[in-house]
């Protein structure tokens, strides 16, 4: 099936809390399949602009589409079947720690199974095969029946992707997805939710603090600093200036300078450069 509209079209969207506007006069589209990397300094407005994308904060000003709807417009039915294309991952938490993997994962079809069959699979969860198939694909298909608390953190966030294989959305928000993780097992998570979107032709907006992730694996980086839209490019633009201009006071807190930019060739790591 193809898209004709922006999987995302942001227009002159404006969010306020309590009076206060966090995001402003901000436009922005987003095609389908595209992988995009969020970028900015603390209390930009990143985590704001996914909750708008989302349609859980309506636009104060502008408009807001996401996969064709108009988020302003959004209630009941619509608001739910627009959940169930839309795929979150969190920095953490994203498991019910009582409930085993198969289940976690097998969340990921609740929006798409009636009532009964939803109830009937908490007691024996329907699609095993399914949820099975899922795991495999992380690598974790011997932890079906394990529970959240038994894996670590990198084998948690990867039942996190797992069930976003099972709930086939066409976009996925992945809001700071490897930031309690390290290095490696970060880069592991950005390689799953790139194969994902590449191999399910999944439209892709993932915030990014580990900025040497960027390599290899985004076609376009958005880049926010004070609810504004700074800087878009492609990730090889991005220079050590433009990290000094958008971080500001928290450029060298941040060990900025250290970073590996996919620009940089000769300092970059052995890594995946599909992009
Ligand atoms: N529910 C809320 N009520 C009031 N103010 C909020 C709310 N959520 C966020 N803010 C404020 O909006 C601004 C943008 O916050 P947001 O969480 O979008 O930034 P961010 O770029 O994701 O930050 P970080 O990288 O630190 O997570 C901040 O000043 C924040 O304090």
């Amino acid at each position: 099936m193809t898209h004709t509209h922006p999987a995302i079209h942001l227009n002159r969207a404006a969010v306020a809390y309590a009076g206060r506007r966090v995001l402003d006069d901000f436009s922005l589209d987003i095609t389908p399949g595209e992988r995009v990397a969020v970028i900015g300094p603390s209390g930009a407005g990143k985590t704001t602009l996914f909750r708008l994308i989302a349609g859980l904060v309506k636009p104060a000003e502008g408009e807001a589409v996401t996969l064709g709807r108009d988020t302003r417009q959004l209630r009941g039915r619509a608001l739910a079947r627009l959940r169930r294309e839309v795929g979150f991952l969190h920095q953490q938490d994203n498991l019910v720690p009582q409930l085993r993997v198969v289940h976690n994962v097998l969340m990921g079809r609740l929006g798409h199974w009636w009532l009964p069959q939803a109830l009937l699979s908490l007691l024996w969860p329907q699609q095993i095969a399914r949820a099975r198939a899922a795991l495999e694909r992380v690598e974790l298909g011997d932890k079906l029946w394990s529970l959240p608390d038994e894996l670590s953190g990198g084998q948690q966030q990867r039942v996190a992707v797992a069930r976003l294989v099972v709930q086939q959305p066409r976009l996925v928000l992945a809001d700071e997805p490897v930031s309690a993780l390290d290095l490696r097992l970060g880069r592991e998570i950005i390689t799953l939710l790139c194969d994902l979107a590449i191999h399910e032709r999944v439209t892709l907006v993932v915030n990014l603090h580990t900025l040497d992730l960027l390599q290899g694996h985004f076609e376009r980086v958005i880049a926010l600093c004070d609810g504004r839209l700074f800087w878009q490019g492609p990730p090889e633009a991005i220079d050590q200036t433009l990290l000094r201009a958008l971080y500001g006071a928290e450029y060298r807190a941040l060990h900025l300078d250290e970073v590996a930019l996919p620009g940089q060739s000769a300092d970059t790591p052995d890594d995946d450069t599909r992009a």
